[in-house]
């Protein structure tokens, strides 16, 4: 009985207490206020000297992540997939290509300048039922960071910054990237939409396997980085981050693949847009807007692509042309559903009107083999910044072919293939399918491949020969008829100076 008056009195009192201290903090100033809560939080560090941060995977609303949270995993994945690499490497067995991440309630140490901290990974299982119309969000995940109070100041200042920075940068290094295409597809209402879908893009070319002038390489290498790094100055001198190439030579010299090597090089993704298949400019600059930046805009093959000689060419027509496309499409007839209106004056916006400057770090690429046929004014300078000409396998380029697909860097036949190479045209892609090794048995199958690509130019030469032959002989044969003179035979000679007789 007596315990159970001592205790009660105990409860009454210290709710007394807490009430009391409740009044007295609502009621003083606040300097003294804070005073209060500074001592209390100094006992209470005295106790448990560590603070403790947490980063929530949501933000907000549940369908929104939370960059932080985003770029810490990639930081803290790189961490534990070093960690795991190094016990592999104790074991003995291969880990180069190693990636990890933290398991739920997984604790990670790290050491920066000296301090230790902590991360863990946690999870949290609401236990409240609600009523929702979206799906129930059944876990809710989060990172903590703990760390000792007097390292506060560093964390804040620096480590935080650091983990920011190499989250965001190993992010990118992991990030798949995409090889989109534009295409229609119709919806449940029976409208057909234009979208981009995409694949992986796993291209393994590069410019160290790109056959070409070196010296060229070199300077598109450094048009790409300056690009890549030119934020600042593109916001100097207020012009949109973006820039035009026009890649142009015949079939099979090796634009495609420097595309891949271009989007390897900047780590941007793909966007191939398929021209014939948006149906008017307005379409285009829906698709447009909905690339991202960080990527390459591709139009291969532009000039077959659409009729985009402008209005100019268009009166300059030839009449027959005319009345065939009047064939084609007679004038009360429903075009076909894919014809495309988009225009020259659309096609142009697209690249630098208005809406080209929204978003930014765009390359916008346009290939074709006949640069000769395009508008000036799609290709000027400005609009298409470089112009980039892929052209015939030189004896450099057959070099980096040597050295990627035999490992070859001097052969006894090196010389002859330079002194063939020196007068006969080659195509990079004939080049590549000669030296592409039929089995995968060493050094003698690297010379059958030499051998095959002499033959191939000996073959290509004598083509050559004949095709020029052949035109001399058709020059020949048009002069002459210009000139009134028959080609006489020796038999015709004959009775001729008979006649003349
Ligand atoms: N300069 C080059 N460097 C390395 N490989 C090349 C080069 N040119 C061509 N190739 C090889 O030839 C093949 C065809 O090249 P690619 O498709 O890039 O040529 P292209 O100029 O785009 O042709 P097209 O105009 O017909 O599309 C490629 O798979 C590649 O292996």
């Amino acid at each position: 009985m007596l315990m159970q008056t001592s205790w009660t009195g105990l409860g009454t009192s210290i709710a007394s207490l807490m009430f009391l201290w409740t009044m007295i903090r609502k009621y003083l100033p606040r300097q003294f206020d804070l005073y209060i809560s500074t001592y209390t939080h100094k006992i209470f560090s005295y106790f448990y000297p560590y603070i403790e941060i947490t980063f929530q995977e949501y933000s907000g609303n549940r369908f929104s992540h939370s960059k932080a949270y985003t770029t810490i995993k990639s930081y803290l994945s790189a961490a534990t997939s070093e960690r795991a690499r190094k016990l592999k490497a104790d074991v003995g067995k291969d880990s180069s290509n190693l990636v990890v991440t933290m398991d739920d309630h997984e604790q990670v140490t790290e050491e920066f300048k000296g301090v230790k901290l902590w991360w863990s990974s946690n999870k949290k299982t609401p236990r409240t039922q609600t009523i929702s119309f979206y799906p129930a969000q059944d876990e809710h995940r989060y990172f903590t960071l703990t760390f000792h109070h007097r390292d506060r100041r560093l964390v804040m200042d620096c480590y935080l910054a650091h983990v920011m920075e190499e989250g965001k940068a190993i992010a990118v290094r992991n990030r798949q990237r995409k090889l989109y295409t534009n295409n229609r597809s119709k919806n449940w209402s029976g409208y057909k939409k234009n979208e981009w879908s995409y694949v992986v893009f796993e291209h393994p070319a590069t410019f160290e396997r790109l056959a070409m002038d070196p010296e060229k390489k070199e300077e598109i290498i450094d048009d790409l980085e300056a690009f890549k790094n030119g934020k600042d100055y593109y916001e100097k001198i207020g012009k949109a981050w973006k820039r035009g190439y026009l890649l142009y030579g015949p079939p099979g010299t090796g634009k495609s693949t420097m595309i891949s090597a271009m989007a390897n090089f900047l780590d941007y993704d793909v966007y191939d847009l398929e021209l014939t298949a948006v149906k008017d400019n307005t379409e285009l600059k829906k698709l447009f807007i909905e690339t991202s930046n960080k990527s390459i805009i591709v139009v291969e093959d532009i000039d077959c692509s659409l009729d985009l000689s402008g209005k100019r060419e268009k009166e300059e027509k030839p009449k027959e042309e005319e009345e065939e496309e009047k064939k084609k499409h007679p004038p009360g007839a429903k075009k076909e559903e894919h014809d495309s209106k988009v225009t020259l004056s659309g096609l142009l916006n697209f690249i630098d009107g208005l809406w080209s400057a929204c978003g930014g770090e765009r390359l916008i690429i346009f290939t074709t083999n006949h640069v000769e046929k395009l508008d000036p004014a799609l290709i000027r300078r400005g609009r298409m910044d470089k112009h980039i000409e892929l052209s015939y396998c030189t004896f450099e380029g057959f070099k980096v072919f040597a050295k990627n697909y035999l490992d070859l860097e001097s052969h006894p036949l090196f010389e002859r293939i330079r002194l063939m190479m020196e007068i006969t045209k080659i195509l990079p892609a004939d080049v590549a399918e000669k030296l592409m090794p039929k089995s995968f048995k060493g050094k003698r199958n690297a010379e059958s491949c030499l051998e095959d690509l002499i033959q191939f130019l000996q073959e290509a030469k004598a083509k050559e020969e004949e095709a020029i032959q052949l035109e001399l002989k058709s020059k020949e044969e048009i002069k002459s008829k210009e000139n009134g003179s028959v080609e006489i035979t020796p038999i015709e000679n004959g009775c001729a100076n008979r006649e003349v007789k």
